[in-house]
């Protein structure tokens, strides 16, 4: 499998990192708009092939398409990150002709490639990415539900008190401070609802956390986080890899699905080797429903400013 991540920065370099680790893609390709960087940081992870025991191929090229011809894979992580007290939504003047000019570069030199749009507003971005390339909805990816659900694990195993293995959940809706729905009523401890093991009070906090769990960061950071989102995006790109039909949710282009159109938003889907194989749709209860459609509303005005 060969993997172009477009943007070498802190995103793309982990993303890349952790591709390389898990040893299953053959090349990976970084591609950056500053000169010389992208060169830099796969010569550096190189220099760790031998210490991390991968034999991925990393190279770098300064805005050089040709040398992503025939990728399988496309990571989209080019653009600005947010800075302290800034929502995703504000970075859309910038990101958005960097990712609609980004996604026609590679869909020159690789027509039948699988795009994952990380650049934020997330969920804006694919719908553009969509736009701009007109590839089938299975080939575009947003990734921003796999992330949140990660940082949900993360809160519910610290309420819990208890292993992150030990814990399941899941996020949906919009990748935003306030379009994220993590769904609480469905997260289990072990296949026991996590409302056994502690009080509404305590559950309404990590969802809360959940949430702000970016913006968090940011504010620790000074800039967006990197680990997880790298995580995150490797861990996709190895479900189509390996056509593991590993379920994620992901920003997903919808036609009549949970009763929306003409959109992409957060929903589980299952991913394989052709993307996304199948969007699952859940039985969501009125509470969730109406949050999910307060979500869409938020992110068709973001999708307006295009
Ligand atoms: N979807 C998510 O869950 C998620 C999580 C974290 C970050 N993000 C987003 O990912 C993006 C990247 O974040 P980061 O922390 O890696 O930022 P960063 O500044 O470290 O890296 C971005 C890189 O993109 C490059 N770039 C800019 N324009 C380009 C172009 N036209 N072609 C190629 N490269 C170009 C920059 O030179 C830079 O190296 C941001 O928009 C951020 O908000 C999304």
């Amino acid at each position: 499998m060969k993997v172009t991540v477009v943007g070498a920065g802190a995103v793309g370099a982990s993303c890349a990192e952790y591709i390389a680790i898990k040893n299953f893609a053959e090349e990976v390709v970084l591609v950056d708009i500053k000169e010389g960087f992208a060169e830099g940081k796969a010569m550096d992870l190189m220099q760790c092939a031998s210490l991390n025991g991968f034999d991925t191929k990393i190279t770098g090229v300064t805005n050089d398409y040709s040398k992503t011809a025939d990728s399988d894979v496309a990571v989209i992580t080019s653009g600005i990150p947010r800075k302290p007290g800034m929502t995703r939504e504000e970075l859309i003047s910038t990101n958005a002709g960097i990712v609609k000019q980004v996604a026609e570069n590679l869909i020159k030199n690789s027509p039948n490639v699988t795009i994952i749009v990380v650049s934020n507003p997330m969920d804006t971005m694919a719908y553009l990415a969509h736009k701009a390339t007109n590839l089938p909805k299975n080939k575009i990816i947003g990734m921003g539900g796999a992330l949140d659900s990660a940082r949900f694990k993360y809160r519910l195993a610290e309420a819990l008190e208890c292993p992150a293995s030990d814990v399941d959940g899941m996020v949906i809706g919009g990748h935003s401070d306030t379009g994220m729905i993590p769904l609480t009523r469905l997260a289990t401890r072990n296949s026991v609802p996590v409302s056994k093991f502690i009080s509404n009070d305590k559950l309404e906090n990590v969802k809360e956390e959940t949430k702000v769990g970016g913006a968090t960061l940011t504010k620790l950071l000074g800039t967006s986080a990197w680990y997880a989102p790298g995580a995150a995006v490797s861990a996709m790109v190895h479900a189509i890899a390996n056509d593991s039909k590993k379920m994620f949710p992901c920003s997903c282009l919808l036609e009549g699905e949970y009763g929306l159109k003409d959109i992409s938003i957060g929903v589980p889907a299952i991913i394989g080797k052709n993307g996304i194989e199948e969007i699952v749709e859940i039985e969501l209860d009125d509470a969730e429903k109406a949050k999910l459609n307060e979500s869409a509303e938020a992110v068709r005005k973001t999708n307006g400013l295009l």
